[in-house]
């Protein structure tokens, strides 16, 4: 099982805080995680092992993308901030989208992302 985690800057504490909450589910469902580079960088520096792509502003998000396009993610978490402007939107846009051409779970905020976990 792989899961994908993209946090924009206003919403990096949130997944920081949100994968601690869900450890155990995480562990116990052996999940390999992989994530744009500086969402990376700090879900690392609290614990996780996680395989960090670009990130997302210069290409991150169309790497996850390309790997959603070609059914390596079983998920995708991705914390946007909708209170902040974002240089490479297209690419976010386009991360959606894919994940709805091949009916990818996608969880926008902790919520949601919150079900998903818990039905694993
Ligand atoms: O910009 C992002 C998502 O659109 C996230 O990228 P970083 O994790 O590299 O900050």
């Amino acid at each position: 099982m792989k899961i994908a985690l993209i946090a924009h800057d206003g919403k990096k504490a949130d997944m920081v805080h949100f994968l601690s909450r869900f450890r155990d589910i995480l562990e116990k469902a052996d999940v390999n995680l992989v994530a744009t580079g500086t969402t990376g960088s700090h879900i690392e520096k609290s614990g996780f092992e996680v395989e960090k792509l670009l990130s997302g502003p210069i290409g991150g998000d169309a790497q996850i993308a390309a790997m959603a396009a070609q059914k390596e993610l079983d998920m995708v978490i991705f914390f946007r901030d909708p209170l902040d402007k974002h240089p490479h939107e297209p690419d976010v846009q386009m991360l959606m989208r894919i994940c709805d051409v091949h009916n990818i779970p996608l969880a926008t905020n902790p919520a949601s992302a919150e079900l998903m976990l818990k039905s694993l």
